[in-house]
């Protein structure tokens, strides 16, 4: 039974299939705070948040049985990704669901503040009746600039161009094609300043984008100019926007997100063009059930060990390749694993060569299980999420390379690895319909399934020597299952690969690697 634990307010339909589900227990705890997230954390499989919850590195490590964090929205700057990555934990969002209602949200904070709507309302149900001092501004003609032409940005320069705005849009991923294929005019962000009437940003929070708009760039913008943030507090530096404000440079500001949340009583609060929402952006009946749908069912997928799409931490896998790459994980992942237990020492490098058909695919999901494979032997806590971090982290050179040399095998990946001790090699196979096979290993062929208790042997190939491995396992109730031999020249080097019922104990082990013309023994579980 896996515990879900969820700490921030979710929409209960959108959480349905998570309740439904038979191998799931729901756990629904708002308002925690640390030292009882702390508590609470250390039983649940899975934790799904929205943007409240601070999900420190402190709760990941706390999360002794955690795989997987979601984030019912798009932001995760609440989230330690970088912890969770380095703990294998998967992070996933909901990255659409909330669109279009984030997109309205801020298109109604622009009028709002183009019409001086909440100023209005105020001071008309307290009496007043001041047409003259609520004078608005036309939508129609004027400058749209748009900070982040991402998801949300795109759907608002849609809803500006309804209202006749001529849009200006900045983003340093925006291409030429995308920017006229939605109608904006690309710009740099000094042009941007230089020509819009409204901002509105639509970047994540990042180092980057971390008070952006601050006290240099209001010195570039139009004086007049309004600004809208319903991204993240943050971006825009309020300190400087109180200031530009102050100085009639910027006319207005509507905010729904902030630099701490809640915010208290803020000084912009005081000034009459400032008007703000309580980060209401994906606050709609409809975003709240489609975030959670997606992401209760991304938990689902990951707890059961299907297939995910939205992972934060991991790179995406369309679900064509996904289809395409799944036959060759068991290969991938025991050749990792073979390769590690061949060779003795620390790991320095490991090169993965594809070749055949695999030379047409993304191989890295592959590259990613085979040193998942690798590390498994030296490490207890690696997985899929973290192998290639973990890798980088121990100083591991991994490189990815593509032949097109098949050696008659519609497919190939070989796996070599140095450590401090030695140098190997392992190439396997996907035989149609019979699954993985091992077919080299260093340079002698061989044809050996990868699984169970193998023993590599490295021997001269003399007489004798086979009877003499085969003599001490039996004596020693070790049975044989399979044995295959490999050598390049008769007499020369050879190896042996067998395929015994039970692991051997260290002490066979050792008098095997005593055995005349026995060159070295390694063990090897798959
Ligand atoms: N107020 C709310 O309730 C609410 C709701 C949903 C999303 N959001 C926030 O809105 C933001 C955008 O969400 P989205 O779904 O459109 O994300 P998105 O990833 O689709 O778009 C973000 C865009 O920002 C661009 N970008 C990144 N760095 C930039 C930079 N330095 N300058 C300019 N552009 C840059 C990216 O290239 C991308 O196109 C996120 O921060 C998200 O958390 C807020
Ligand atoms: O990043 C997001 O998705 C929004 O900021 C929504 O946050 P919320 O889930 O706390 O409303």
């Amino acid at each position: 039974m896996y515990r879900v634990l969820i700490t921030d307010p979710l929409s209960d339909q959108g959480i349905e299939r998570l309740i439904e589900a038979d191998d799931v227990e729901v756990v629904k705890k708002t308002g925690l705070n640390p030292e009882e997230l702390l508590a609470e954390i250390e039983h649940a499989d899975a934790l799904l948040v929205r943007s409240q919850t601070k999900v420190t590195a402190e709760v990941i490590q706390a999360g002794k049985k955690l795989k997987a964090i979601g984030r019912a929205g798009v932001g995760v700057d609440n989230i330690d990704v970088a912890a969770a990555t380095s703990r294998g934990v998967v992070v996933v969002n909901a990255p659409d669901g909330n669109t279009i209602s984030t997109a309205e949200h801020a298109f109604a904070m622009l009028i709002a503040l183009a019409r001086n709507i909440p100023q209005a309302y105020r001071s008309t149900i307290n009496g007043e009746w001041k047409r003259k001092q609520f004078v608005g501004v036309e939508l129609h003609k004027k400058t749209l600039g748009i900070v982040g032409l991402g998801r949300i940005g795109t759907e608002v320069a849609k809803r500006a161009h309804a209202f006749g705005m001529n849009v200006v849009a900045f983003d340093p991923y925006l291409t030429a094609e995308r920017a006229k294929k939605i109608g904006v005019t690309q710009a740099t962000l000094d042009e941007l300043y230089a020509q819009a009437d409204f901002i509105t940003v639509h970047t994540p929070l990042t180092k980057e984008t971390r008070h952006l708009i601050n006290r240099e760039a209001f010195e570039k913008m139009k004086t007049g100019v309004r600004i809208v943030n319903c991204a993240r507090g943050g971006i825009i530096d309020e300190h400087a926007l109180l200031e530009a404000i102050q100085a009639g440079k910027v006319a207005g500001a509507a905010l729904d997100v902030f630099e701490q949340e809640p915010p208290g009583k803020h000084p912009l609060f005081d000034l009459p063009q400032v008007i703000v929402t309580p980060h209401l952006g994906a606050s709609t009946v409809e975003a709240q059930e489609n975030v959670a749908i997606d992401v209760s069912e991304e938990i689902l997928h990951i707890l059961r060990g299907e297939p995910f799409k939205n992972a934060v931490n991991l790179p995406s896998i369309p679900v064509e390749l996904q289809e395409k790459l799944a036959p060759y994980q068991t290969l991938a992942e025991s050749l990792g694993q073979f390769i590690a237990q061949a060779a003795p020492g620390a790991l320095h490098a490991l090169t993965v060569t594809y070749s055949g058909e695999l030379t047409e695919l993304d191989t890295a999901p592959l590259t990613r299980m085979i040193i998942k494979g690798a590390l498994s032997y030296h490490l207890s806590d690696v997985n899929y999420v973290n192998a290639p971090f973990l890798a980088q982290q121990r100083g591991v050179n991994i490189t990815e390379q593509k032949t097109s040399q098949t050696r008659g095998f519609t497919n190939l990946v070989t796996v070599e690895i140095t450590t401090d001790q030695a140098q190997r090699k392992v190439s396997g196979t996907l035989l149609n319909g019979l699954g993985p096979r091992i077919v080299k290993v260093d340079e002698y062929p061989i044809d050996v399934v990868p699984e169970g208790h193998l023993l590599l042997i490295q021997h001269l190939d003399q007489p004798g020597v086979i009877g003499r491995v085969g003599t001490l396992l039996g004596t020693r109730d070790v049975n044989i299952a399979s044995m295959q031999v490999g050598r390049k020249q008769i007499g020369g080097q050879a190896i042996m690969m067998l395929t015994v019922d039970k692991p051997v104990s260290p002490d066979i082990l050792a008098q095997l690697a005593q055995l005349d013309d026995v060159q070295s023994v390694r063990e090897i579980d798959l």
